[in-house]
């Protein structure tokens, strides 16, 4: 059965490896890839419309699922008018604020909505763990520091924050400190979280917990986008025969 696939932010970082990873999807079709402003009329073959003809290629289109990466404000309006036509939608955007967040939520009360901060498999390792190590060394120092190329908007990282409610879940903290500056003596129970931004960098992940004279470093590295536009479409695949409610990456990867 193939997955009909539609595209949001085609022509950014993301949307070009999400063509990429779909066309070279053996149960994947691309029956549309839309852009605010298409720099570049095709990506990898692939004609790249106006976003404003989003809603109207849902029904002349018929895809089984939507793949957004763009912005917070765009991605709302992308899954309500999924929500509107019965298409899944995945979703791999961050720094949604919580209306925003509520407004995915209610989408999925209409059509099937996962959203996955990273859709890279070694963050969701990363996710499983990381709340045991913190069971494990309870009172060592918390502290976590992301880092991504010059380009990103949102800081911190929409995976810092996942990351984060794991740590905050399994240990006693009181509040997330983020950076430092001036006299600025860590606090008992805060947890330290910074943000780095240079150069290409595709997305690291670091969290140091320290005391008892050691330290644990659990950290996460990708390499290339392609690791979280092959997450994306492999999400595509699943959502596509799946009831409308909220789904997360792990319901993906975990069957
Ligand atoms: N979940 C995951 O695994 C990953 C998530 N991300 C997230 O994906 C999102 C996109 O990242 P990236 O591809 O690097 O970003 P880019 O800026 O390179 O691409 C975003 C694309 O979406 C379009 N767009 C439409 N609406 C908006 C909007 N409201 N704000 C911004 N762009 C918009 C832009 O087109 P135009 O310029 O024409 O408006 C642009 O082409 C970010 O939120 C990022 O954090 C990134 C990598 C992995
Ligand atoms: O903007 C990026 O590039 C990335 N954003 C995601 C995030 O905010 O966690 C995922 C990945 O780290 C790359």
């Amino acid at each position: 059965m193939t997955t009909r696939i539609g595209v949001t932010g085609a022509t950014g970082r993301m949307g070009r490896e999400v063509i990429d990873a779909a066309v070279d999807h053996d149960e994947c079709e691309i029956v549309f890839a839309v852009n605010r402003n298409p720099d570049d009329r095709t990506v990898r073959g692939v004609d790249v419309e106006s976003a404003g003809a989003f809603d109207s290629l849902l029904t002349e289109r018929e895809p089984t699922a939507v793949i957004d990466f763009t912005g917070p404000e765009s991605a709302v309006d992308y899954v309500e008018a999924c929500a509107d036509a019965g298409v899944a939608f995945v979703t791999g955007t961050t720094g949604f604020n919580d209306d925003q967040a509520a407004a995915l939520e209610a989408a999925s009360d209409e059509t099937a909505v996962l959203h996955a901060p990273n859709f890279a498999r070694g963050v969701q390792a990363l996710v499983n763990v990381v709340g045991e190590a913190v069971r494990n060394l309870p009172g060592y120092d918390v502290e976590l520091v992301e880092t991504h190329h010059n380009g990103k908007r949102d800081a911190p990282s929409g995976t810092a924050n996942r990351l984060l409610e794991e740590i905050e879940k399994n240990g006693e903290f009181t509040e997330r400190t983020h950076g430092r500056e001036g006299d600025a003596p860590r606090e008992a129970g805060e947890i330290g979280v910074h943000a780095l931004r240079a150069g290409n960098i595709t997305g690291e992940h670091e969290i140091v917990l320290a005391g008892n004279d050691e330290e644990v470093r659990l950290t996460h590295r990708a390499e290339d986008r392609g690791v979280f536009a092959a997450g994306a479409v492999d999400a595509a695949v699943w959502i596509a025969g799946q009831k409308a409610g909220n789904y997360e990456f792990a319901d993906v990867i975990d069957e």
